[in-house]
C-alpha cells in the first residue's frame, strides 16, 4: 500500500471542485503566455525536450516506428540547433511512445542508434480499460519484458463513474506492481470522467496507487487534454505533494499541435507548479503531431521566414 487505506479514502469522499474559478484561472493562463521574443527559441527547445514523440495508430510498423525513433534522436534540424549554439546539447524529445506490440521494434531501433531515449508503451486495454484485469496486467508484464521503461496506463472509467474509487486503486495498486522497474503514467481519459470533481478525485487515487506521472488522455476520446482540466489534475498534484512530499509527474495529451499551445503548457506548469515541474522528469507533451510546428517557428526564428512541413524531417 503507497499510502494509509482510511485517510486516503477520508480525503478522496472530501473533495469538491469550484467550477467557476477553474474557468477562471484557466482563461487567465492562456493571456499569461507573454514570453520575451528572444526567450522563446529556448522555450520552445525546453518543449521539444519533454515531448513523448508518438504513435498509436492501426497501421504503425517497424517501419514508421523506426522513423520515429530516429526522429526523437535529433528532433530539430543540426543546422537551426547550430545556429543557436546548441548543437553539442543532446537535444532530443523526452521519449517515445508506442503500442506494446511495438515496443520491440522501437528498442531496436534506439539500440542501433546508440540511444539511450526510453521507450513508453501505453497498455491496460488502452484506450478503452475493457478488457479483463487479468489481460490488462499481463500486457503490461510484455511491454516491460519487451523493454518498455514506462508504462501508460489507463484507468478504468467504469470504476471512477460509479465511485468505486478504492477499487480503482487497489487496480492501480496492480499496474504499480506490474511495471516493477518501469515509471507509470496514468491516463484518466479526462473526457470521459463527467465532472471535475471526478477528475480530481482520479487524479488523487492515481496518485497515492504511486502514479509517477498523472496523464489527461488517451488522444483518442473526444475531449482530450484542456487547461481547464489541467488546473484541476496539477492543483490535485500540489495538493499531493504538500500533504505527502511526493513530487508527481503531468502529462497533457490529445490533441496537442502547436507551439504556442506547447508555449501556453510550460507557462501553466510554471505558475502552477513552479521551476522543478519544466522539466522531462515531472512534465510530458504527449503528442503525435506537434514536433513539426515547434520546428517551423524555431526555423522561423533562426532565419526570419517559414519553411513549408516538407523542408523538415518526419516529425
Ligand atoms: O499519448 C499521446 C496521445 O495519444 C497523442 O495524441 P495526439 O495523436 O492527438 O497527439
Amino acid at each position: 500500500m503507497y499510502y494509509n487505506h482510511c485517510t486516503y479514502l477520508a480525503w478522496v469522499s472530501k473533495v469538491r471542485v469550484n467550477t467557476q474559478a477553474v474557468l477562471k484561472r484557466a482563461q487567465q493562463i492562456q493571456g499569461r503566455n507573454k514570453n520575451k521574443k528572444q526567450w522563446q527559441a529556448a522555450w520552445l527547445l525546453r518543449a521539444v525536450t519533454c515531448i513523448d514523440l508518438t504513435t498509436l495508430a492501426g497501421d504503425d510498423t517497424p517501419g514508421n516506428v523506426h522513423r520515429l525513433c530516429m526522429k526523437a534522436t535529433q528532433p530539430v534540424r543540426y543546422d537551426l540547433l547550430k545556429s543557436m549554439d546548441m548543437q553539442d546539447k543532446g537535444v532530443t524529445t523526452a521519449a517515445v511512445c508506442v503500442y506494446p506490440s511495438r515496443v520491440a521494434d522501437a528498442v531496436k531501433s534506439l539500440k542501433a542508434a546508440n540511444s539511450s531515449l526510453p521507450v513508453a508503451s501505453v497498455a491496460t486495454g488502452f484506450p478503452a480499460g475493457q478488457t479483463s484485469l487479468k489481460t490488462r496486467l499481463e500486457e503490461v508484464r510484455m511491454a516491460v519484458e519487451d523493454g518498455a521503461m514506462e508504462i501508460d496506463i489507463v484507468i478504468n472509467r467504469t470504476l471512477a463513474l460509479t465511485g468505486q474509487w478504492e477499487a480503482m486503486y487497489e487496480e492501480v495498486c496492480q499496474f504499480r506492481e506490474a511495471c516493477g522497474e518501469a515509471h507509470m503514467k496514468s491516463i484518466l481519459a479526462i473526457g470521459e470522467l463527467g465532472t471535475y470533481t471526478n477528475v480530481y478525485k482520479a487524479s488523487l487515487v492515481a496518485m497515492m496507487a504511486g502514479s509517477d506521472f498523472i496523464k489527461t488522455s488517451t488522444g483518442k476520446e473526444s475531449v482530450n487534454a484542456t487547461y481547464p482540466v489541467a488546473i484541476v489534475m496539477v492543483r490535485a498534484i500540489r495538493d499531493y505533494f504538500l500533504k505527502t512530499g511526493h513530487k508527481v509527474g503531468f502529462k497533457p495529451a490529445g490533441g496537442i499541435r502547436t507551439a504556442k499551445e506547447s508555449l501556453v503548457w510550460l507557462t501553466l506548469m510554471k505558475e502552477e507548479l513552479g521551476d522543478e515541474w519544466l522539466s522531462p522528469r515531472l512534465f510530458r507533451l504527449g503528442a503525435s503531431s506537434l514536433l513539426a510546428d515547434i520546428e517551423r517557428q524555431i526555423y522561423h526564428h533562426v532565419t526570419g521566414r517559414y519553411a513549408a512541413y516538407h523542408q523538415m524531417p518526419m516529425a
